[in-house]
């Protein structure tokens, strides 16, 4: 069985892929300092809680947080005697290589994102993935990755109010009825929400003006789904996206460079 592993800045989610599905997914904080023992008791007491007793053979990892991957590599080593597929190093191909300016070093996730995005729908994508950072990834009509763009994350823009501003306390967000709030919070969370729905219509609507062509848009992350149910900005919604891009890389690799015997 396959553990695929995706590091966000914020979340490091563990799913464990029985070549049909997905039989568990676990999510725990990103943190560099974390070492592979600890990923292992952390990993193997759930698996536990959950009875599940996985055979895991291969690792494969995307991180945007270049710093956790040595400790993912020597949890995969020690525990599952696996040498993980790190997607962004050179010895892990793409279905499609990515067009974009030389010495770019694209976000793992957002590789990952456009791989699993084209092999569930094909080409001319929007991939918006709502993590710690709001993404648009532009798939071209062959698969490729061809740039996007980078806005900051709604939490993210949350905190910052907060940390900014000292009579603006911390609040969740939510998708307000009213524009016009009638007390902080309120304000907060319509400044958040619908500036959010503004900059995706917007961003959406210049990427299929700009490339002139029609354009499905998928949407990814934690907060999807509430911008979906109340403004339905998107063709599609896949909460596994992510995971799914990692799978479809892991058979590419596979596929291209068959298994020594021995
Ligand atoms: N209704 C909601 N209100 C607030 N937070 C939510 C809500 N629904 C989901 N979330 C949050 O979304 C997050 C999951 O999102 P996702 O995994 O896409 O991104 P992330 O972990 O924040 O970012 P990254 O992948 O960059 O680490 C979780 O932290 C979860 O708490
Ligand atoms: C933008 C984030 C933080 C989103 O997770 C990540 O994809 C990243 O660190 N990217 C590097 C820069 C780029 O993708 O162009
Ligand atoms: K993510």
């Amino acid at each position: 069985m396959l553990l695929a592993i995706d590091c966000g800045n914020t979340n490091t989610v563990f799913s464990v892929w029985d070549g049909t599905r997905f039989i568990c997914t676990m999510r725990t904080c990103t943190n560099h300092v974390r070492t592979a023992d600890s990923y292992f008791t952390w990993f193997s007491t759930l698996l536990d809680h959950y009875q599940i007793e996985p055979d895991i053979t291969e690792v494969i990892i995307s991180s945007s947080v270049p710093r956790v991957v040595y400790n993912l590599r020597v949890f995969a080593d020690r525990f599952y005697d696996a040498r993980p597929l790190v997607v962004g190093k050179p010895d892990c191909l793409l279905p499609q290589n990515p067009r974009v300016d030389a010495g770019t070093a694209i976000g793992p996730d957002r590789l990952v994102n456009a791989a699993g995005a084209f092999d569930r729908h094909g080409g001319d994508l929007i991939v918006v993935d709502f993590g710690t950072a709001t993404t648009f990834d532009v798939v071209d009509t062959d698969g490729a990755y061809i740039g996007g763009v980078i806005a900051p994350g709604v939490n993210l823009s949350l905190e910052a109010l907060h940390m900014a501003a000292a009579a603006l306390p911390h609040v969740d967000i939510t998708s307000p009825e009213k524009v016009v709030g009638t007390n902080t919070v309120a304000c907060i969370q319509s400044g958040i929400f619908w500036g959010y729905v503004g900059l995706v219509r917007e961003i959406c609507a210049r990427i299929k003006d700009e490339r002139d062509r029609k354009m499905k848009i998928v949407a990814t992350g934690g907060l999807a789904p509430l911008f979906q149910q109340s403004e339905n900005l998107f063709d599609a919604l896949e909460s596994d996206l992510t995971m799914h891009g990692l799978t479809v890389i892991h058979q590419f690799n596979k596929d291209i460079i068959p298994p020594h015997d021995s």
